[in-house]
């Protein structure tokens, strides 16, 4: 079996009996029930994941920023010139980005993954190499990728999540960097929920009126060149033909975290376009993930709609990079550390209004 056969097949959806046990027990702890609200949720949602109540502490986190770039940047999607992905993956290898301070602020590692810059890259510590092309082809001509090249790119995230966890990992978060990426993300959410582009398509990183008109029709031209407007095409298909390098990586390291039942922290709108990727290879996958944020970006609301998933976080951040999955970490760890130390009311001796 391939890695990715191996991997869709070692994913469970959450268990059952810990769902149950996690609600039972969320309610026997010394607090009206339901008052921690959606974190009552998330911290029963990981019980499941992990098949265990309570399940481990998602610590330490360990991001991965899946770096690439966009044969469409030549439809003048984006204001940015490409050199900017390559040069920001210099940032990130210094220490210098927001998701370095983030990912300083709550404890978590920093890997950054070439899985398709267009400019060559040096080894340097912290960067994996898992360039599987200089970058994709314009989507709005032709598929942005060859299924194999699809493939290879999401077997590198399945090994970037392996490797992690195996280094001791216990959450991971998917953090991205990619010039003109927000276009290959909104045709990933046309393809998949059937929405028009005019709906999901946004601002990126901060279009004009006309630019983001014209980001509308390429999504459309892409989606209609490649036979996705309407006609059903796999999964797979679907993701080489709109998708971006970083987007199947990021779907295989959302694979490859559920398979080894570690939980996944979603960043914004190029991992929820890319979770709907990895749901159509194997649904249980969305129950190994959490939604860390909603971005500014439209479609990404739509993305987690389709996907059932709840957003923890909602301030309006539109930057990438891991910095919305990061921000949440700490509450996800939150939810879970209540099911390990919070006293029950048979326990603290405190008088349960249902007893
Ligand atoms: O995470 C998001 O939801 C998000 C929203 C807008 C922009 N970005 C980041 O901005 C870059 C893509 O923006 P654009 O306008 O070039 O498509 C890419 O590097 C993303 O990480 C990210
Ligand atoms: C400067 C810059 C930083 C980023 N980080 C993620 N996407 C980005 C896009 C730009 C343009």
């Amino acid at each position: 079996m391939t890695i990715l056969e191996q991997t869709l097949a070692a994913i469970r959806p959450a268990d059952p009996d810990a769902l149950a046990e996690a609600r039972a027990h969320q309610d026997r702890l010394t607090k009206p029930r339901g008052a921690l609200g959606v974190l009552e949720e998330v911290a029963v949602r990981l019980a499941g994941a992990a098949a265990v109540n309570p399940p481990p502490l998602p610590a330490p986190a360990a991001l991965a920023i899946f770096a690439a770039d966009h044969g469409v940047h030549a439809q003048g999607v984006s204001p940015w010139p490409q050199e900017v992905t390559v040069q920001m993956v210099g940032n990130f290898l210094a220490g210098g980005a927001v998701a370095n301070a983030f990912a300083a602020q709550v404890g978590a590692s920093v890997t950054v993954v070439d899985v398709g810059v267009a400019a060559e890259l040096a080894p340097a510590p912290g960067l994996t190499h898992g360039k599987v092309a200089h970058g994709t082809a314009d989507m709005s001509l032709g598929p942005a990728m060859t299924v194999e090249q699809a493939v290879a790119a999401l077997e590198t995230g399945i090994t970037v999540a392996r490797d992690l966890v195996a280094q001791g990992a216990r959450c991971l978060v998917t953090g991205d960097m990619g010039i003109a990426n927000t276009t290959a993300s909104a045709a990933l959410i046309c393809a998949f929920t059937g929405r028009d582009p005019a709906e999901v398509t946004g601002r990126g990183t901060g279009v004009d009126d006309e630019t983001l008109a014209r980001k509308v029709e390429v999504v459309r031209r892409a989606l209609r060149v490649n036979g996705l407007d309407g006609s059903s095409r796999s999964a797979l298909e679907t993701l080489a033909a709109v998708g971006g390098l970083e987007h199947a990586a990021i779907a295989g390291f959302l694979l490859g975290g559920a398979a080894l039942r570690v939980p996944v922290i979603l960043d914004g709108v190029i991992a929820g376009s890319a979770a709907l990727a990895a749901a159509g290879l194997a649904s249980d996958v969305v129950d190994h993930c959490v939604a860390g944020h909603r971005s500014a970006e439209p479609g990404h609301a739509v993305a987690l709609a389709h996907l059932g998933l709840r957003p923890l976080v909602e301030l309006e951040l539109r930057l990438g990079e891991g910095t919305g999955g990061l921000l949440a970490h700490p509450l996800v760890c939150a939810a879970v550390r209540v099911m390990h130390e919070v006293a029950t009311f048979d326990s603290a001796g405190v008088t349960d209004k249902e007893a």
